[in-house]
Formats: structure tokens, C-alpha cells, sequence
């Protein structure tokens, strides 16, 4: 069983890789949706894979640490693409989400995201 929280976020970055005079080379922003999925059974007791207010405790430090902020300044997030953003969100969130199987990031106003489900098994460390 998988269940999600999302949240949203909104933010600043240039890309490095974009060339001179492309709008993606200037500031721009945007608002990011976040959806954090985590896989589990339900306690037989309380019914739960895990209480929603405990997925929010989890995320919202990361969540303080991106919206409102210009993402290039961020240490990890250099290159703040929504491949990056999903993959820092991960190594942020997995240590404090058992069962955390999948970080997905969306623009929904671009329709466009990127979908993490972790380091390949076989990936150095
Ligand atoms: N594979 C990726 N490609 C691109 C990424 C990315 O993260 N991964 N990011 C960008 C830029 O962030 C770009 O700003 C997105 O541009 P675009 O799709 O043109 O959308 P808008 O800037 O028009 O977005 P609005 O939020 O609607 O203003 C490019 N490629
Ligand atoms: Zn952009």
C-alpha cells in the first residue's frame, strides 16, 4: 500500500547550463508541487502506515529550506534542475521516512516533473 502527502513550494533559480541570452539563464521562478509517497501496511491497531502529521513534521524543514529562496544558493542545488530538487528532497527525507519510496516534483503550471525513486541499487555510493 502507498499512501502521499504533497505540498508546494515556490522558488527562484537560473540554470548555469542555459546559454547567454536564453530567458533560462536569467531569474525566473516558479511553484514547485511536491508529492512524497511512502510504502507500508497499516498498523492492525491504529489503521495507519503512518499518521499524515508525522509525513508533515518530516518534510517541513525541507520544505523551509526551499520556498521562498533562490535555489542556486542552496548547497546541493547548485544546478537546480527538477531532476536535482527531487534528488536532494530524497537524500533529506529518506533517513527520517521509513518506506519513503518515491519523491516527485511537478510544475504543474509547465506540465512538466520529474518522478525519484531513489539511488539505483547498483549506483556507487
Ligand atoms: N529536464 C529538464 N529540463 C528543463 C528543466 C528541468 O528542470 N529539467 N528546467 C527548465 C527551466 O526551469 C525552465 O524555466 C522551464 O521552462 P518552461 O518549461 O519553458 O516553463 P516556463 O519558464 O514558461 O514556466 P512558467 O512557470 O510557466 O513560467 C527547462 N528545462
Ligand atoms: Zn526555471
Amino acid at each position: 500500500m502507498r499512501i502521499y502527502k504533497e505540498f508546494y513550494f515556490e522558488a527562484a533559480h537560473v540554470l548555469p547550463s542555459a546559454p547567454d541570452g536564453h530567458p533560462n539563464s536569467r531569474v525566473h521562478g516558479h511553484s514547485f508541487r511536491v508529492r512524497v509517497s511512502i510504502d507500508g501496511a497499516p498498523n492492525p491497531e491504529t489503521g495507519l502506515v503512518i499518521h499524515f502529521e508525522d509525513v508533515s513534521k518530516a518534510i517541513s524543514e525541507a520544505r523551509e529550506a526551499l520556498d521562498h529562496r533562490f535555489l542556486n544558493d542552496i548547497e546541493g542545488l547548485e544546478l537546480p534542475t527538477l531532476e536535482r530538487i527531487t534528488m536532494w528532497l530524497w537524500d533529506r527525507l529518506h533517513n527520517r521516512l521509513p518506506g519513503l519510496a518515491e519523491v516527485a516534483v511537478s510544475r504543474d503550471s509547465c506540465q512538466e516533473g520529474c518522478i525519484y525513486h531513489g539511488p539505483h541499487p547498483l549506483a556507487a555510493e
